[in-house]
């Protein structure tokens, strides 16, 4: 191991779960170890820290650019780390070639061989392995019969739906009992509701076959329905990695708020730290009463944090005095169905949108003042990551 792969293994940035090789060799099957990726002197992926137990769904969720691609491509042998190491199973693969990984791969694209019918696709990988016929025509119909494929075997690429040729894919991918399967944003290419379909597709078929996946996207949607954790990454590095509900309950940092769900963010200062946190908030008269501070650094300045569903409008002000209240006013109203979504403006100049029942709505028109309010348990003080 490298020097810079073992400084990373005591320092795991946003990975909860153990991330060094010797406590987790047995439980994870997936380990990242201090890995950084540098193409020239431009870094790709800082280290980077993060362990995959047998059969759980991971997704790596963030924008264009931001490391996900990489990291499964070093994990895959597909790449090389500058610094660092990856283990699957216990072993230390770094310096293996991608074909002895054990990998199983899904990209967007399906790289299916046009020549050659679905069959025949998914014979691919056990050839390459030399499997016995007969051995490898049990294994074929095991993942035609999981992936609803058998009567298309002998259909050529070009004679199925995209959502069949998915499909395809993931037999392929599935044939040969991989210890881990990367994908790569593999719905990307479908329609909404075919994506929305092979979703649940996917994820049961995982469940059944008890399947370790490591998986890409940057549509966050995707990743709450299918993931038992998520990892939100950010400029090579990753930000947090938490089950979904803990990552919009509970986000380190304003960037992982802002990613995942809607939330109201605003600059803000902190003035006290004791029993409360008080911030003194851009746009809002008065202090501000915050139950959880997240921002650990000794910095003052950070941001405000509330998810809009936690934000209550009303004529009056509320008297409980742990509730905080501001000012505000009706900039528009949006029909949404059974909601509106409420665009207000605070008497002192922030922006933000809350959703009221349509019922509601003739309360609501532009110009008209409320009270917006919220419990100091609901709202948060974060570190600045824009
Ligand atoms: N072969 C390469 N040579 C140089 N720079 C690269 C190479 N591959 C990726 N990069 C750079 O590394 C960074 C991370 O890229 P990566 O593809 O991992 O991001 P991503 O999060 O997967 O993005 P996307 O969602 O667009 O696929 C980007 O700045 C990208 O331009």
């Amino acid at each position: 191991m490298t020097e810079q792969g073992r400084a990373g293994l005591g320092a795991p940035v946003a990975d909860q779960r153990p991330a060094g090789p010797d406590e987790a060799a047995t439980a994870d099957q997936v380990v990242f170890a201090g890995v950084h990726k540098w193409y020239g002197d431009a870094p790709a992926v800082h280290d980077f820290n993060l362990a995959v137990a047998k059969g759980e769904f991971v997704t790596l969720l963030g924008p264009s650019g931001s490391g996900k691609t990489t990291s499964l491509r070093i994990l895959a042998g597909l790449e090389s780390a500058t610094a660092g190491e990856v283990y699957l199973a216990g072993r230390a693969v770094t310096d293996d070639v991608p074909e002895r990984r054990n990998i199983g791969l899904v990209f967007q694209n399906y790289a299916l061989f046009p020549h050659m019918t679905v069959a025949q696709n998914i014979a691919f990988p056990l050839q390459m392995r030399r499997m016995k016929k007969a051995e490898a025509e049990r294994q074929i119909d095991r993942v035609l019969t999981m992936t609803r494929l058998t009567s298309f075997r002998d259909r050529y690429p070009r004679q199925l739906s995209g959502g069949q040729q998915q499909r395809v894919a993931l037999a392929r991918a599935f044939v040969f009992d991989p210890s881990v399967l990367l994908m790569d944003e593999p719905l990307g290419a479908l329609d909404r509701n075919l994506r929305d379909h092979m979703r649940l597709e996917l994820k049961s078929l995982q469940q059944r076959v008890g399947a370790t996946v490591l998986y890409v996207t940057h549509d966050q949607d995707e990743a709450l329905a299918l993931s038992d954790r998520i990892g939100v990454m950010h400029e090579g590095v990753l930000q947090q990695t938490a089950a979904p509900d803990e990552l919009y309950e509970e986000p380190v940092n304003s960037f992982v708020a802002n990613f995942l769900g809607q939330s109201v963010c605003l600059p803000a200062t902190r003035v006290e730290k004791g029993e409360h946190t008080i911030v003194e908030v851009e746009g809002m008269a008065g202090r501000i009463l915050v139950d959880k501070d997240n921002d650990c650094s000794a910095e003052p300045d950070g941001e405000f944090m509330i998810r809009p569903e936690r934000l209550r409008i009303g004529a009056d002000r509320p008297d409980a005095s742990e509730r905080n209240a501001v000012r505000c006013s009706v900039v528009t109203q949006v029909y949404l169905g059974p909601q509106i979504e409420v665009h207000l403006r605070t008497d002192e100049g922030a922006e933000m949108q809350v959703m009221a029942p349509s019922a509601a709505r003739s309360e609501f028109a532009a110009g008209t003042s409320h009270w917006l309010s919220w419990a100091a348990s609901d709202c948060r003080f974060l570190a600045r990551v824009t």
